[in-house]
């Protein structure tokens, strides 16, 4: 029901992108009535291979979940395509290996899962609703969003194709056409972060039997300081490895005598698993993709457009929740929906007036896991402060929740997970500083009495 006498007016909206996002936004629409045309400037994934350069697989959380629940495809997602990761594996540079899992108490785990077998179901999912319509090999070109007029081109003839529509929502990506128009408004907000390190998709292959090269149910990590490498696994029992360096480092390895000595030296154990002439063909033929952070707001115009996932808020991924991020923000644009019975004017509101101290919290947070990757799991400090924060947690799992367990393990805002950890850091300087000064009061009594006694 949006209009005044209380009855529904079925909204005719074009989803840009037909990414994770946009896939899943247009079922979220469809199953409220809605008219949904999703455009897509790809070709239909579900006809071609593995599309490159792209995260082939990605860690899929709660927050991901949850959204997928909501349309229906959360088991079909974990149980035919998700490879459930107990816990970090962590290679240290001779070869020696050790775990350190999620969540020891209840065995929570997150779950690897190839982007086509995230995306191809969410566009096959949409196949059932007749008010939706999928149309590929569109390029968003121009657009006047207070119109709500857009104009694509499509890719094999050139084509241009118009259209009109009530809502326009943008799911394009980190290079959201959508969100240049939306940013010509005034007082719209905008900030991008470009950071120096650059990634790399390598890949384990299964062994000659067909299985695991290395235990499939842990995220795989090699921390290695200024650089690192990470493993998940695919459902095939290969692994993708994406190799994250500061462009110069990528620069300087220009050789493949070069690019043997620093896998030798800091890498070792992966170069059998890898394949030495994998390795090489793998890392000459692809370049280093670019990481870019971007922060901005208003995500509205007016009751005419929106963008959501990463044409909102694209973060670094040193926390795995960028697609969980853009799947939440599906999951409270659907509770706005709910609360505003579809009034446009009220939901786009309420959402960029609410969403964005979540996603900037978000963002700090994986940039920070970026600054401290350099020794994230291996710095003493870490482990010491991940050692007090689990036996705290064990012992009152409700009150003290570890900021990584409430990020990755919880639906709690962003924003509620970052005052939750200022409030454990004030609590444990303070219990730290009081006991502190306990055991030296003690320790100065004691001298004290063997002084005075000596004497
Ligand atoms: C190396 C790496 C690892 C990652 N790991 C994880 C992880 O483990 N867990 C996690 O949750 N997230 C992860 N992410 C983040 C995740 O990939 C993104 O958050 C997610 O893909 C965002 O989805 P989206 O639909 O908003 O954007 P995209 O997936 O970028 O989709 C945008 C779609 O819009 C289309 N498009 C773009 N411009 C136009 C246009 N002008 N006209 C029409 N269509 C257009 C594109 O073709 C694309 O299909 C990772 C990212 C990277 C780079
Ligand atoms: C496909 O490419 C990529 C690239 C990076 C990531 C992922 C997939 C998935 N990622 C996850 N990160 C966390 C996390 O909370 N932290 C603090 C971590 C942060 C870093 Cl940098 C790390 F290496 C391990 C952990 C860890 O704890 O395992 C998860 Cl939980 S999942 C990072």
């Amino acid at each position: 029901a949006n209009l005044e006498n209380g009855t529904f007016k079925k909204l005719d909206v074009v989803v840009v992108g037909g990414g994770l996002v946009g896939s899943l936004e247009a079922l979220f629409l469809a199953k409220r009535g809605h008219r949904v045309r999703l455009y897509e400037y790809r070709e239909d994934i579900r006809n071609t291979p593995q599309a490159r350069g792209r995260s082939i697989n990605l860690a899929l959380s709660i927050r991901g979940r949850t959204a997928l629940r909501e349309v229906g495809l959360e088991d079909h997602m974990i149980n035919n395509h998700g490879i459930p990761m107990k816990g970090r594996n962590i290679h240290r540079i001779d070869g020696s290996t050790y775990i350190i899992p999620y969540d020891s108490r209840t065995k929570q785990c997150i779950y690897s899962v190839g982007r086509n077998y995230l995306n191809g179901p969410l566009l096959q999912e949409s196949e059932r609703y007749e008010n939706v319509e999928r149309f590929f090999n569109h390029k968003l070109i121009a657009s006047n969003l207070r119109k709500g007029f857009l104009s694509f081109q499509k890719t094999d003839t050139k084509e241009i194709v118009e259209v009109n529509a009530d809502l326009i929502i943008g799911a394009d990506g980190a290079f959201s056409a959508v969100r240049k128009e939306i940013m010509k408004q005034p007082l719209f907000d905008y900030n991008q972060k470009c950071i120096e390190h650059g990634y790399l998709e390598l890949c384990i292959p299964p062994d000659s039997n067909g299985g695991f090269q290395m235990p499939p149910n842990y995220l795989h990590i090699w921390p290695r300081g200024e650089f690192m490498m990470i493993a998940l696994p695919n459902q095939d029992c290969s692994w993708t490895v994406t190799l994250f360096m500061p462009f110069t480092h990528f620069k300087s390895l220009d050789s493949e005598d070069k690019l043997l000595k620093f896998f030798e030296k800091y890498f070792p154990d992966s170069i059998p698993l890898i394949g030495k002439q994998k390795l090489i063909a793998d890392y000459f033929a692809g370049s280093a993709s670019p990481l870019i952070a971007i922060k901005c707001r208003p995500y509205n115009v007016e009751d005419k457009a929106l963008i959501i996932g990463d044409a909102a808020h694209a973060v670094v991924p040193f926390y795995g929740q960028g697609m969980n991020a853009g799947f939440e923000d599906c999951t409270i644009l659907n509770q706005l929906f709910q609360k505003h019975h579809d009034d446009l004017a009220k939901i786009l509101k309420e959402f960029s007036d609410t969403r964005w101290e979540d996603t900037f919290a978000i963002s700090d947070l994986a940039m920070y896991n970026y600054i401290e990757m350099r020794d994230l799991v291996t710095r003493p400090s870490y482990l010491l402060r991940k050692a007090i924060d689990d036996v705290i947690f064990w012992l009152m799992p409700k009150v003290w929740i570890p900021l990584y367990n409430s990020v990755t393990f919880s639906t709690i805002p962003y924003t509620q997970c970052i005052k939750n950890r200022q409030w454990q850091d004030k609590v444990l300087n303070r219990s730290l500083l009081f006991l502190g000064t306990v055991t030296s009061a003690v320790g100065a009594f004691y001298v004290y009495k063997k002084f005075v006694g000596l004497s």
